[in-house]
């Protein structure tokens, strides 16, 4: 299936839907379409990127041209997809949405394409997970807005050029250093989403606290931004998990005490590592002394798949200063070992020095 219109729709329609009768549904999904912002004006933080997009955006309606191709990257739950519909809906452009493993066969795209309107938006998240014949005809339709049509098969086979109408293409990607070159290069701008400081968690939470109707303290709302790890899809799930907790366990309220009460008991850590995190780090510490390790065995070793501890945990740890990557595997930092409460391996000024640096 190409298209994941219907998700769109449904994440569109939704908005609209009560939040209320959404959460008692359990349907995270329609909540964290309820919490997107809807503008660039709202999203909060990723100034430099709002800033950029910003202008790439009004010089293109100034122009009433379609917008050069953008690629968004950095790790889930940052806010692709959110900028993705904003930058459709700023050019008041319809968005078609796909991914990069639903587009199997160069023909997939080809049927999109084929569908598009002057100046439509095409969202392709995970496009790093595209076939390589989709990619190679996707170099085509950027540049030259052509695609060949391949009629037929064996010796007979024809390529009919297809002209399609000026599009823009948003690519979304947890991993731009899979890319190919020539695709990223065929990307007139991108957009490298950075984990979020604790003040602009801070904002989305009480930001979503209002749209929920959730009832927050300043220094409620501020605990639960320095534990959400950097990433607004996790600040907005402990929102509602401190929320449940508040309101069956305490006032309704979400106060101070509530919040670190309800964290804790969801293991979210201080430092907002999360169960994944810190079984890397455990792993790395306790099993292989900490490291280096390649991350195969890693992800093994946490029974995790390569991608998750690769995409999810490593980004925030390196962020952080918990683990290094080498060029013989990941090691832990000393910051890692003080944070599991464990005494850092005495191994000699030498081997200090290599296990400790980047
Ligand atoms: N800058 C922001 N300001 C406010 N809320 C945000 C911002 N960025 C993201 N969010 C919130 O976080 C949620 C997750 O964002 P989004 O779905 O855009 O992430 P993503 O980068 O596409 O993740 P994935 O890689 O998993 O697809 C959104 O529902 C939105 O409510
Ligand atoms: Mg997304």
């Amino acid at each position: 299936m190409p298209f994941h219109e219907d998700d769109l729709d449904e994440a569109e329609s939704t908005h609209f839907r009560s939040l209320t009768a959404a959460e008692a549904e359990g349907d995270e999904r329609v909540v964290e379409a309820a919490l997107r912002p809807r503008s660039l004006d709202e999203v909060v933080g990723q100034i430099r990127v709002r800033d950029q997009l910003g202008l790439v955006l009004e010089a293109a309606r100034r122009r009433g041209r379609a917008p050069d191709h953008v690629l968004l990257s950095g790790p889930p739950g940052l806010g692709k997809t959110t900028l993705a519909m904003i930058i459709a809906s700023e050019m008041g452009a319809p968005m078609r949405l796909t991914s990069g493993p639903a587009i199997t066969h160069a023909g997939d795209l080809a049927a999109i394409l084929s569908g598009m309107n002057e100046g439509d938006v095409l969202f392709v998240d995970e496009i790093h997970r595209m076939s390589r014949p989709a990619e190679e005809m996707l170099y085509m339709a950027m540049e030259d807005f052509r695609v060949d049509v391949v009629i037929g098969k064996g010796p007979g086979a024809t390529a009919i050029p297809l002209d399609i109408p000026p599009f823009t293409l948003v690519g979304a990607t947890t991993r731009a250093g899979l890319l190919p070159g020539p695709l990223r290069d065929r990307f007139g701008f991108t957009a490298h989403l950075e984990f979020y400081e604790p003040a602009e968690l801070d904002l989305i939470v009480q930001r979503s606290a209002r749209l929920l109707d959730v009832d927050a303290v300043a220094d409620g709302t501020a605990e639960i931004a320095s534990r959400s790890r950097g990433t607004p899809r996790i600040a907005n799930r402990l929102l509602r998990r401190v929320r449940d907790y508040a309101q069956v366990r305490a006032d309704g309220i979400v106060t101070l005490p509530v919040a670190r009460a309800a964290l804790d008991l969801y293991e979210v850590d201080q430092l907002g590592l999360d169960r994944l995190d810190r079984a890397v780090l455990d792993v790395l510490c306790r099993r292989f002394g900490g490291g280096p390790v390649g991350i195969s065995t890693l992800a093994v070793a946490v029974g995790e798949e390569r991608e998750t501890v690769e995409e999810v945990a490593e980004p925030f740890l390196v962020r952080n200063g918990f683990l290094a990557r080498t060029p013989r595997g990941r090691v832990a930092t000393r910051a890692a070992w003080a944070h599991l409460g464990l005494a850092a391996p005495v191994l000699g000024a030498d081997a200090d020095a290599t296990l400790f640096e980047e």
